[in-house]
């Protein structure tokens, strides 16, 4: 749906982006990740046409980007605005009608959101009454009210509390579920393992890592094997493997953590330990994606 194709970008003495290529599939949750000053928000003004790109191009659903596209997205910028002198149903009703939306649309669709979040009784708040996270959630509403095929998110969890994060994130999915294609910036790893389906990660302008969450983690694998075996149970390890960890389990068990030689499988290990001992339970160790954000963004710096 989206392209980023070698994209570059240059402020007076920076270069903010260099070279930076991927696509985002319609109807994924796409999470673009980097550490503070990668140039992440730099992409996402590119992409909402309020900043060019000097080089590389961008498109959507394959036409370069032109000023009508910006009706078919939904942009929740990083730094948040809302008039504080207005009252929290104007504040919606105007920036909906601003996305083409007429009176009686915006109104309808604005008051389902409204009962979603539970918040009807906001209507007549002034904007600068709200806390931050309330304002954050109207500014969420705002942002996705008129149906945008594209949804840009830069950091859409900052400022809530864990239900509203988790009710946020559900928002997300469903609204996944309803076809729309989402962007996500975002430092919480955590989310980006919950709900994206694949991802870049932008380190000093370049893109130095991307694909599917699942396909990505899984190369990052490192040969390592959770093995569960009674407590009493004493063991010799093959010399293909070495124990990294070991941890007492309740009900007389305990937890080895078994790396192996890269020529060598789970098979190879189990037919080495079944003679020894019952195997209760064998797991891959699979990284996180924080521990891969850490080991990419180390490595290449
Ligand atoms: N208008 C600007 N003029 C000059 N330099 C800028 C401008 N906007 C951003 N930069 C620089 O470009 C780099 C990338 O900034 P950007 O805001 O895109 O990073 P980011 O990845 O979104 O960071 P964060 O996670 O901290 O929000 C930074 O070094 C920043 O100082």
């Amino acid at each position: 749906m989206l392209t980023i194709k070698e994209v570059s970008k240059v402020y007076v003495n920076h270069k903010a982006l260099n070279n930076v290529s991927f696509e985002v599939k319609e109807g994924e949750i796409f999470g673009l990740l980097g550490p503070n000053g990668a140039g992440k928000t730099t992409l996402i003004r590119i992409i909402n046409q309020i900043t060019a790109p000097d080089e590389g191009t961008v498109t959507l659903n394959g036409e370069r980007l032109k000023p009508d596209h910006i009706s078919q997205i939904g942009y929740l910028p990083e730094e948040r605005g809302l008039y504080k002198k207005m009252t929290v149903g104007e504040q919606c009703m105007y920036l909906a009608q601003l996305k083409g939306m007429s009176q009686s649309e915006a109104k309808r669709e604005i008051k389902k959101w409204f009962e979603r979040f539970e918040i009807g009784s906001w209507w007549n708040k002034k904007v600068e009454e709200l806390s931050k996270g309330m304002a954050q959630k109207l500014q969420f509403i705002t942002t996705v009210v008129h149906q945008p095929k594209l949804i840009i998110l830069d950091e859409p969890f900052s400022g809530f509390d864990p239900i509203n994060t988790s009710l946020i994130k559900g928002e997300i999915m469903r609204l996944k579920k309803e076809g729309a294609t989402i962007m996500l910036s975002t430092h919480n790893m955590g989310s980006v393992e919950e709900i994206c389906d694949s991802f870049a990660l932008i380190n000093r302008s370049k893109k130095v890592l991307g694909g599917a969450v699942s396909e990505v983690k899984r190369e990052f694998a490192p040969n390592a094997w959770e093995i569960v075996i009674p407590s009493e149970s004493q063991i010799n390890l093959p010399s293909f493997s070495t124990l990294t960890d070991e941890q007492s389990l309740a009900e007389g068990r305990k937890k080895l953590k078994i790396k192996l030689n890269e020529d060598k499988s789970l098979n190879n290990l189990l037919q080495e330990l079944i003679p020894q001992a019952p195997i209760i339970a064998a797991q891959e160790v699979v990284p996180t994606m924080n521990d891969i954000f850490i080991e990419v963004v180390n490595a290449n710096n």
